[in-house]
């Protein structure tokens, strides 16, 4: 046990740059992971290769490979997912959305298209679900950044973001309704406004677990960087807008306003109904290392519940994951739940292919048991994975970060080890 805990705490060590570099200088001079192995033996950082095998599909190293497999055991059985919340014949909602304004990198587009690639909707139908293809979502004019007027908020690219976050809300309104499940492959994290707002219409009472390095609870008020990728909780977090102001003011969000008039997917708030909001109570946090000042402030202050990579350290992640279910969970436990996945809470050693990478993140078994965890609960009912980036890492580190993207996103929708 002393070993393991000991293990996972060096790996977190293992800093991007240290990583990067040894597979920078393998990728050019030496063309197979076994080679590779020898490098990094040499370098005493053998766990790393023996992912990237992993990752890989199972070939390489002996019988080392991610096999997809749904769960065996009945409902009885606590480690069995039953997303018990879903209308049956259980179905996901499989909902490419390739935008990337919230951020300054292109390449986050890249994303959903590897992912599917890749065999997702395969590996789904082989876990049991039927898969709904939905067209990609682009969002809609302005079209290009050029063509947009500059926000007169702390908020770069908001009428991209927010058109586009609009039409990501409205997918995933109807597919809530419809009792489906709406997996959302982003993109950066800024389209989480859209699922996060589509869902909670349909579903207020949705308990949400943000796994990320960052809070991503700015607003355009307290914002240091304007970038919006670092604002979808805020924006929807009961008393993060200052006294006089509204989000539905910003230039792409007037869908978020009381008053808004009603289109096409997106009604108007009629009858008493509210736009969409999170309660301060209905968030955790998991993974947090990277947290602007106004941010922690404001998570103190609203009382949100978080568990920092300090936490996972001290408890382990066996602890923080109860501790979260418990937490969403002990008022109502048939509450659904959404699962909001940042890559970059991954240690940058196994996902060094993302835009805003901070050392000492998940380790690889950590990353996979919060998405067990949480389809263990059996109330999982919507998710995203998001900020995937293959152009800002070598090939080899792109191709790592985009299997555990896909090994997350199965081990969050029911693939179970035995
Ligand atoms: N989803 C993310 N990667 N968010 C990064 C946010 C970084 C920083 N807190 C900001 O607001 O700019």
């Amino acid at each position: 046990m002393m070993a393991i805990s000991r293990l996972n705490v060096s790996s977190r060590g293992l800093g991007l740059s240290n990583v990067t570099s040894t597979f920078t200088s393998n990728a050019i001079s030496l063309p197979s992971c076994q080679s590779g192995l020898r490098n990094l033996t040499r370098r005493g950082l053998r766990t790393s290769c023996v992912l990237s095998n992993a990752a890989s599909g199972g070939s390489g190293l002996g019988n080392v490979k991610d096999q997809i497999l749904p769960s065996v055991h009945d409902d009885e059985d606590v480690r069995s997912p039953s997303f018990r919340t879903l209308r049956e014949p259980r179905t996901v909602s499989l909902i490419p959305c390739p935008m990337t304004f919230g951020q300054p990198f292109t390449g986050t587009d890249m994303g959903p298209e590897l992912l599917m690639q890749k065999g997702l909707p395969s590996m789904l139908s082989n876990l049991g679900w039927r898969v709904d293809r939905v067209p990609e979502v682009l969002g809609k004019s302005p079209t290009s950044p050029t063509s947009t007027p500059a926000s007169s908020f702390n908020a770069k690219n908001s009428s991209l973001v927010g058109t586009g976050a609009k039409e990501l809300a409205k997918i995933c309104y109807s597919k809530s309704e419809e009792g489906r499940f709406p997996l959302t492959l982003g993109g950066d994290h800024s389209i989480s406004l859209g699922s996060l707002a589509g869902v909670l219409r349909s579903r207020p009472n949705t308990g949400v677990i943000w796994v990320d390095a960052h809070a991503d609870l700015n607003t355009p008020w307290i914002s240091e960087s304007g970038n919006m990728h670092g604002m979808p909780v805020g924006l929807l977090m009961e008393g993060m807008v200052p006294e006089g102001k509204s989000v539905g003011e910003i230039e792409g969000l007037n869908w978020l306003s009381e008053d808004w008039k009603g289109e096409d997917g997106w009604p108007a708030y009629t009858n008493g109904e509210k736009p969409p909001t999170l309660q301060p109570s209905s968030i955790v946090y998991v993974g947090l290392r990277d947290v602007d000042k106004e941010e922690r402030e404001a998570i103190k202050s609203l009382n949100i519940k978080y568990y920092s990579m300090y936490d996972i350290d001290r408890l382990g992640i066996g602890t923080v994951m109860e501790k979260s279910v418990e937490h969403l969970l002990k008022d109502d436990p048939d509450r659904p739940l959404h699962l909001s996945y940042d890559i970059d809470a991954v240690d940058p050693g196994q996902a060094p292919a993302t835009g805003t990478t901070v050392r000492g993140g998940l380790t690889y078994r950590e990353a996979h048991f919060v998405a067990e965890r949480i389809a263990n609960s059996g109330n999982l009912a919507s998710a995203d994975l998001v900020e995937l980036n293959p152009t800002l890492s070598d090939e080899t580190g792109a191709e790592e970060t985009v299997d555990l993207g896909l090994q997350i996103l199965t081990s969050m929708m029911g693939k179970s080890i035995i």
